[in-house]
């Protein structure tokens, strides 16, 4: 295989940040930086230049970077079959749950390779449905996406938000759910915003910032300050709306609200991180305009543990919390009496299974949906006592959607697994009856029987017991012949559970391969435990969880190192781009996707600063130390012996929740440190896409587009043979 040339790219040796050192100015008018007991303090940041998104030298870099990588891409002779196979196994029906508001129902469904879903209407759940909203008519390539929305209480009008291009930038908009008709106003400014609605139907509280100075499209690098909690009332501009709760001496809250089951009360939850909230709330008098700032009674006021409402009862407001309750628990505060010592729990911790989340239904219920294993149980429990009445069947998988209200006795959920794209049932409360089928979807052309799942428990480098799910063919041989796909996550209690993924099956159907999903720490599959086995100074145990999984494939024969792909997005493009510093020799290919690379200047650019309640920050000197332990950055190093993984780092110009900088940087350091030296013959290389994102929201064709290189890179790089 021809050695690539990459392109060369300047370094700027000027650049010296000093961390926590002491820095001696002499009368000569030297200084001297003083090591501190922390080791160097002193780091070069030669590729800074690249942090700035505009600049002409920027621009040029990208452009040299894809045109080195689209034609490494595009010269996989199978490209064109992956493709296509790709396409055809994507162009499948995809449904969500049906929802009832006011007293009609609505569901998004995508025919199969439609860019965006579309949202339909029906009088009832057996009569024709009809187009309510359609994405795709709001741009020529579905690079506009509805990303949050609510009906109001009678459901007469529906509030969506549209985010271009894959941005967490968001606009608001109206709409008249008996005519269609769109209400003039849009609602701008709008970012990590809830959407709830006063009974009386006339408006919403959300969030918004205010005017800053550059950019807000989702291209911008500059983080978000002094988010507002407004309220909209329909109809009228934006210019006359209200801000009714600040928190002007806390300029990174984002500001949590939801209006109350019964209307009467709004519950504020700011939280500052990614972790850990205060709760507020306030009476809603419909008789009293809102006019001005609310007059808030904090509840909760230590950020200590997660609170997240569930419903209330009266004055009884029913929190699902993780404060002394590590697997999470329901309490209920009375709001008139809401002292600590009064709190009482609904349903207490279970001792080895995760509350994942809860939902109020049929008036005096509510449904608990666990993570037991990694794998889903729903269960009906009364919302007087707690007692469980009953626990709805499952296969071994994911509950996905799920859709019921308090007000209303029929519920619907959507269970997924690896090899089912979806079933989703329907139970009416109001009789003993058994979940029905409501719709099963079926996946044309391809045959889950030929295949099946397991799950393991391997061991880690601490010795805990870590579960992996392992989809391969039923015939299988583990001779470690087969390619392997590893893929993880490890943060921000984030839970991997079982879902159907076209992109992983085209890979174990096509290349005789083994898809393996590890559920390494810092997720949160078994509760607050596991997050922080894999957190702050534990973080290490995540990269040591996912390469323990790798020896464990290699070890029991599902693959060899050389023939094994480890695959990760966001914090899991971290993991990938830190387990190929610290284990080049572990792995045949590398795919990092909107990675977090440069650990230590992170919390600088746009919502980074949210994730030091996983990371920590480089402005303190032990998170410094731990930082720099691992950071890909600063962690790339030429091999003993051997080489890097063949290595594929993909970005977007607008992801704005992990700017691309990360990956910039990154690549040039890999391409600097590795790319010339004779032994690294594995391509280093980085796709960056053009309006596109984090991933929210990504239409359908870009989807195709990305798996479609990523399956590519693997077939080529280690010269795999893709058998349609
Ligand atoms: O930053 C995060 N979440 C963490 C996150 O997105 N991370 C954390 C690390 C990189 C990236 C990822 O893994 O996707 O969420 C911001 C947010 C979004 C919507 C509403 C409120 C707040």
């Amino acid at each position: 295989m021809e050695k690539l040339q990459y392109p060369e790219t300047y370094r700027d040796e000027t650049i010296v940040d000093n961390y926590h050192g002491v820095e001696y100015f002499f009368n000569d008018g030297n200084s001297l930086f003083l090591e501190t007991n922390i080791g160097t303090t002193l780091i070069q940041d030669q590729y800074r230049w690249l942090e700035d998104p505009d600049s002409e030298k920027t621009k040029a870099f990208v452009d040299a970077q894809n045109a080195v990588t689209t034609p490494y891409l595009a010269s996989c002779k199978a490209r064109q079959d992956i493709h296509d196979r790709l396409k055809q196994l994507w162009d499948f029906p995809k449904y969500s749950c049906p929802a009832r508001y006011g007293n009609k129902y609505y569901f998004y469904k995508n025919t199969g390779l439609q860019n965006q879903s579309v949202l339909y209407v029906q009088d009832t759940l057996d009569s024709e449905p009809r187009v309510f909203l359609d994405p795709n008519t709001l741009s020529e390539d579905g690079t506009i996406a509805i990303t949050s929305s609510k009906f109001s209480e009678d459901g007469s009008i529906f509030a969506y938000g549209l985010s271009i291009s894959g941005s967490d930038w968001c606009t608001i908009h109206f709409m008249n759910t008996e005519t269609g008709e769109k209400y003039p106003e849009i609602l701008e400014k709008v970012k990590f915003s809830p959407i709830t609605w006063t009974h009386d139907n006339r408006g919403i509280f959300y969030g918004c910032y205010p005017e800053q100075k550059g950019k807000t499209d989702g291209s911008e690098t500059e983080g978000n300050r002094d988010q507002k909690l407004c309220y909209h009332i329909v109809g009228t501009s934006q210019s006359e709306d209200v801000i009714v709760v600040e928190f002007p001496e806390e300029p990174l809250w984002r500001i949590g609200a939801q209006v109350s089951d019964c209307g009467k009360w709004l519950i504020i939850t700011p939280v500052k991180d990614c972790r850990d909230n205060l709760v507020y709330f306030t009476e809603l008098k419909p008789e009293v305009k809102i006019m001005e700032k609310l007059h808030l009674t904090q509840v909760v006021d230590k950020l200590e543990a997660d609170y997240e409402y569930v419903t209330n009862d009266d004055t009884k407001a029913i929190f699902r919390t993780n404060k002394n309750a590590p697997n999470y628990k329901l309490i209920a505060i009375d709001l008139l009496d809401y002292k600590q010592e009064k709190w009482v729990d609904l349903l207490p911790e279970h001792p080895d299974n995760v509350l994942d989340w809860a939902c109020a239904v049929d008036g005096d219920k509510f449904v608990a949906c666990y993570i037991e294993d990694v794998k889903n149980i729903l269960q009906l429990h009364s919302l007087t006592n707690g007692e469980k009445l009953r626990t709805f069947p499952l296969d071994v998988g994911t509950i996905v959607n799920f859709a019921g209200q308090k007000k209303y006795s029929e519920i619907f959920y959507q269970f997924k697994s690896f090899l089912i794209p979806g079933i989703i049932y329907k139970v009416d409360l109001k009789n003993e009856e058994d979940p029905q089928v409501l719709r099963e979807i079926k996946v044309k052309n391809f045959d889950p029987s030929l295949y099946k799942t397991s799950q393991i428990f391997y061991t880690s480098k601490d010795g805990t017991k870590i579960p992996m799910f392992i989809v391969m063919k039923h015939d299988a041989v583990l001779d470690g012949s087969m390619p392997a796909l590893l893929y993880g996550y490890g943060g921000f209690n984030v839970s991997i559970q079982p879902t159907f993924s076209v992109t992983k099956l085209v890979f174990v159907q096509h290349l005789n391969g083994v898809l393996a999903v590890a559920n390494i720490r810092g997720g949160g599959e078994y509760g607050e435990r596991w997050h922080n086995g894999g957190r702050f100074f534990n973080k290490q145990n995540v990269f040591d969880d996912f390469q323990a999984a790798a020896e464990y494939l290699i070890e029991k024969g599902y693959t060899t190192s050389s023939k094994l792909s480890i695959l990760g997005a966001s914090n899991g493009g971290l993991l990938i781009a830190a387990c190929i510093n610290q284990r080049p020799d572990l792995f045949g290919a590398a795919i990092a996707q909107v990675g977090v690379m440069d650990m230590l200047r992170f919390h600088k650019f746009t919502i980074g600063v949210a994730w030091v309640s996983d990371y920590g920050s480089s402005d303190d000197p032990k998170h410094f130390e731990n930082l720099l332990k691992y950071s890909p950055l600063h962690n790339v190093k030429i091999p003993e012996k051997g080489q890097y993984p063949a290595t594929l780092l993909l970005t977007a110009d607008h992801d704005d929740r992990v700017v691309p900088l990360h990956s910039l940087k990154l690549i040039a350091t890999l391409q600097h440190t590795l790319g010339k030296l004779p032994q690294q013959s594995n391509p280093l290389l980085i796709k960056i896409e053009t309006k596109a994102g984090h991933g929210g929201g990504k239409p359908t064709m870009k989807v195709i587009e990305e798996s479609t290189d990523i399956l590519a890179f693997i077939v080529k790089s280690l010269n795999l043979e893709f058998k349609l």
